[in-house]
């Protein structure tokens, strides 16, 4: 271990962390791009949370956006299923494209936006029905009828969502009376059931217990290569873990993005090795 890398024991990262992960395997330039935001400005108000933005997120990667408490994640992350359209005060200026296309543009319609787009958040929120029914759902509001079809959706979903064995003999129960992490992976499965290209992650497991949380990064690793998948976590371990790429975000500015572990074990930028090492944050 350099000197420099011992800098980052403080994080409990070092390069030991990343020992054996190749840290520069697949260039940005060599991706295939699901967004790409460009010049992007966000505004709450007259509060500007976000500044000129320009990032691409690459398809069948899990990117993970880290920064300080208010520096604009979640911000970020609701922008690709346009879920600050739901906040009055939200104006954004410049572009964000999904496969190429303005996910702004008129011709978008938002529903399939985010049936393309699926969210998961801190804290689970299964609808107050079945667990079938919770899986169910979607492809109902799709007009999907067929019992046989349904059947099947919902055991592959709860299959890939890890969650299964645990709930075949109870599919008719209440999703509440399933545990935290239970629920979330649920939340998970439901996500897959309508086939979504990219799942948004909000902190979600942070509200879980320890064990929870390794069953949450194990399903995020089993999913990674099916789904683009955005992970924005406050714990900086977390990110090693799940993530091939990472944006480091501070005050509203992209101040570094990067292979995850080539950002963590050798930053380009002062702020970022500052986060990192626990000098802020
Ligand atoms: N609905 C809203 N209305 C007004 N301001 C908001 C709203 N949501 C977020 N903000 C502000 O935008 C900035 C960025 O907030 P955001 O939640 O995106 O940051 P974050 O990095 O995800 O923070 P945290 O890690 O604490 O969740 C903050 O100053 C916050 O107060």
């Amino acid at each position: 271990m350099t000197e420099k890398d011992k800098n980052f024991t403080h994080s409990g990262i070092g390069a030991d962390f990343f020992a054996g992960k190749p840290a520069d395997a697949t260039n940005l330039k060599d991706e295939k791009i699901s967004f790409e935001v460009k010049d992007l400005n966000l505004f709450y108000g007259s509060d500007q949370a976000l500044k000129n933005i320009n990032l691409q997120i690459p398809r069948y990667r899990v990117t993970a956006f880290i920064g300080p408490s208010g520096c604009g994640k979640s911000t970020l992350l609701r922008c690709f299923n346009r879920m600050n359209d739901l906040i009055d005060i939200c104006r954004i200026e410049g572009q964000i494209l999904l496969e190429g296309q303005d996910i702004h543009d008129k011709k978008v319609d938002v529903v399939e936006l985010r049936r393309k787009v699926g969210m998961v958040f801190q804290k689970p929120n299964p609808f107050p029905k079945s667990i079938y029914e919770n899986i169910a759902y979607g492809l109902r509001l799709q007009g999907v009828r067929n019992r046989s079809q349904l059947d099947e959706v919902v055991e592959q979903s709860l299959k890939r969502a890890a969650l299964w064995d645990e709930v075949k003999d109870r599919l008719k129960e209440n999703a509440f009376g399933l545990s935290g992490g239970q629920q979330q992976r649920l939340v998970i499965a439901r996500a897959i059931a309508i086939q979504p290209e990219v799942i948004l992650l909000d902190e979600p497991a942070s509200a879980l217990d320890p064990i929870s949380t390794a069953k949450i990064e194990e399903l995020i690793y089993e999913l990674r290569n099916d789904y683009t998948i955005v992970i924005v976590t406050h714990n900086m371990q977390q990110a090693a873990r799940v993530s091939y790429y990472t944006a480091f975000l501070h005050m509203g500015e992209l101040v570094e993005f990067g292979n995850t572990a080539a950002l963590f074990t050798n930053p380009k930028k002062k702020q970022t090795e500052d986060y990192i090492t626990g000098r802020y944050g």
